[in-house]
């Protein structure tokens, strides 16, 4: 698909967000947008305000100063949850699985947000339960083949590798069936295959789903690979943004954050 085509309007935008923890300044007055179906990478040195940003947008945070729009509406001060239940859905930096459930009783509970009928209907009548139940199974043995985990769906995720619980991970994350998907260093840890593998498996996400993809992540030639288009931040100020061209060639990232020019 071209670009052109796979890119559209305005998903999710903040808006001149500052966040403090009592004297700590996270983040100051930082704006930018992430269109749909685009790939939007965060980078920045340690302590940049990175995962700050993520947790604005995820609703675990709530700024002191600045608004989050969503799908053209600006966002309240919504908990975690209802913001997941507006189809925003994301990884943790540290892996944030039910170590002793399977790989697919973990994908199961990523489809919570989608779920219609409560303990009236479970308690009284099971039909609308059940094709409810049946509906949700479809759906997690289609992202068990796109994942390629077959051979693991009954393990318990805590036995697994490293890599293959971050597989996981992003399974439970796509599993929410969300707009928009918020990875938390997704490739932290890993070595260069299984940093490959995962790159390919988000590329595969936002083609395959039309999934509109933000991440973290501190590799630099990951990011710039994957991203259509890069914000910078430091010091929780924003210090660049735009294509991976744009940012890797910006002179004030180039001094801040790379240390060298990555022509
Ligand atoms: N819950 C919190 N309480 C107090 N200070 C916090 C909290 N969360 C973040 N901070 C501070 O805010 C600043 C930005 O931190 P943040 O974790 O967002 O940066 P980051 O770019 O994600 O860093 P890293 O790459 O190391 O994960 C840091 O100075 C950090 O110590």
């Amino acid at each position: 698909m071209s670009e052109a085509s796979r890119i559209g309007d305005t998903l999710l935008e903040v808006k001149n967000i500052s966040l403090s923890f009592g004297g700590v300044k996270a983040l100051t007055d930082i704006s930018f947008d992430i269109k749909e179906g685009e790939v939007r990478a965060i980078i920045g040195p340690n302590g940049a305000g990175k995962s700050s940003m993520l947790n604005v947008i995820s609703g675990f945070y709530h700024p002191q100063e600045g608004e989050v729009w969503f799908r053209g509406e600006k966002r309240g001060a919504l908990k975690p949850y209802q913001v997941a239940r507006q189809g925003v859905a994301r990884t943790f930096q540290n892996i944030a699985l039910f170590k002793g459930m399977s790989t697919l009783d973990n994908l199961m509970t990523g489809r919570i947000t989608q779920m219609k009928t409560n303990m009236f209907w479970q308690a009284i009548w099971k039909g609308p339960a059940e094709r409810e139940e049946i509906e949700h199974r479809e759906r997690v043995e289609h992202i068990i083949d796109f994942l390629g985990i077959q051979a693991i769906r009954k393990t318990p995720v805590g036995r697994l590798p490293y890599g293959m619980q971050k597989r996981v991970e992003l399974g439970r994350a796509l599993a929410a069936e969300a707009k928009l998907l918020l990875l938390d260093e997704p490739m932290a840890g890993m070595n260069m295959e299984e940093k490959e593998d995962m790159s390919r498996f988000i590329l595969d996400v936002n083609d395959e789903f039309g999934t509109t993809i933000t991440l973290i992540e501190h590799d630099i030639g990951v990011v710039m690979d994957l991203s259509d288009r890069v914000v910078v931040l430091d010091y929780g100020c924003k210090l660049a943004d735009g294509t991976p061209d744009i940012v890797r060639n910006d002179q004030a990232v180039i001094d801040a954050y790379l240390g060298v020019s990555h022509d």
